[in-house]
């Protein structure tokens, strides 16, 4: 087979790399990092096939990728693609759906046991020197055993956080998605245990909201005032899907004016976190800094999907998870 011009913008494992450069001519730069960015700027126009994940590959990018065939994303979120232009260019998107739920399901189950019990703020009490006698009920937590979970998004992940709140925590879970979801045939497990609910409904009556959910135009700034304030007032809000799905003002808002207790967040609007965020520092914020699937498993498992998806890709096979771009 010919071999093709590809373009790596976000390092992957060495094996990974050995198998794309074994077939193509490889160009691994990250535009993300200053020295590598004429590099990336250099190889984008004779680019093939492109792979990488966290960079923002707009229409303007596209624009100067006459030659590009795919764009195989590490990641199983595609907000950082312009579809409509890569469907009517026909450029495949492909990504790395279902290798990462169970990792994600346990980073926000993670943020849901931390926030819940206080894990981090009571752990500094101790670092700091400040565990002078036994704690009084103004650092008490609360039960995440037998609480009631909401969660918005019911896909892969959200089905995943269901399964360890349901059946590990005998939590009584509600989910919000669009469309019925056939619970007998895609998650019989969770038959009488998770229940579709109106979105208000599910707000006014669950203890911890976990919200899973993509960004897309119909889910941007989705998670707002109107949302927030219909929440239970002691409600804790977890964000493991992507930070533009809530306003984060609101949700400082909400915070401040005492509606949650708690916010633990994977995900913000502008990642790295900028340094004035005041969700930084915000004493009852368990912020993260976007390590949904980080671990050497599954990110090895990602990098490995992403490769094989762009090999079979550029050899004019169908990959193993392409992203329907007709109907984004
Ligand atoms: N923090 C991290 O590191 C990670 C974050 N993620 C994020 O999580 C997202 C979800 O992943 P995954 O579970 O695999 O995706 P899925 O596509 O399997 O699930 C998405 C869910 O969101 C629902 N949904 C979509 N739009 C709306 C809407 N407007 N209103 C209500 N519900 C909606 C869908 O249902 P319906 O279409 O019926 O509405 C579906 O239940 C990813 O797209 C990514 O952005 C993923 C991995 C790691
Ligand atoms: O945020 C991570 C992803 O895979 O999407």
């Amino acid at each position: 087979m010919k071999r093709k011009k590809v373009l790596v913008f976000r390092e992957l494992p060495e094996d990974q790399l050995a198998r794309l450069q074994a077939a193509h001519e490889v160009t691994v730069a990250n535009p993300r990092i200053a020295e590598q960015r004429s590099a990336f700027e250099a190889a984008l126009p004779e680019a093939q096939g492109l792979i990488g994940s966290s960079f923002p590959v707009d229409e303007a990018l596209l624009a100067r990728a006459s030659k590009l065939e795919v764009i195989s994303s590490v990641s199983v979120g595609v907000d950082n693609y312009a579809p409509a232009a890569l469907h009517a260019r026909g450029i495949l998107l492909c990504h790395t759906p279902g290798v990462l739920d169970e990792t994600v399901a346990d980073t926000v189950f993670a943020l849901l046991m931390a926030t819940s019990r206080r894990v981090v703020e009571l752990s500094s009490l101790v670092r700091e020197g400040r565990w002078s006698k036994n704690i009084g009920e103004d650092l008490f937590g609360h039960d995440v055993h037998g609480k009631t979970l909401g969660l918005l998004g019911f896909g892969r992940i959200g089905q995943a956080i269901a399964r360890r709140a349901a059946l590990g925590f005998g939590m009584p879970v509600l989910f919000h998605a669009r469309h019925a979801v056939d619970l007998a045939a895609h998650a019989p497990e969770l038959l009488g245990r998770a229940t579709h609910t109106p979105l208000d409904e599910l707000l006014s009556r669950a203890d911890i909201v976990v919200a899973m959910l993509p960004l897309s135009d119909s889910t941007r700034g989705m998670i707002d005032a109107r949302v927030f304030g219909r929440m239970k007032p002691g409600a804790i809000f977890i964000n493991g899907g992507r930070g533009a799905t809530v306003q984060e003002p609101a949700l400082l808002a909400a915070l401040d004016q005492g509606t949650l207790r708690a916010a633990g967040l994977d995900v913000f609007a502008t990642e790295p976190l900028p340094l004035d965020s005041p969700l930084r520092t915000h004493p009852r914020v368990t912020p993260l800094p976007h390590i949904g699937s980080a671990t050497h498993e599954t990110r090895h498992a990602m990098a490995e999907l992403a490769v094989t998806n762009l090999l079979k890709a550029l050899a004019g096979e169908r990959p193993l998870a392409v992203y329907d771009t007709a109907f984004a």
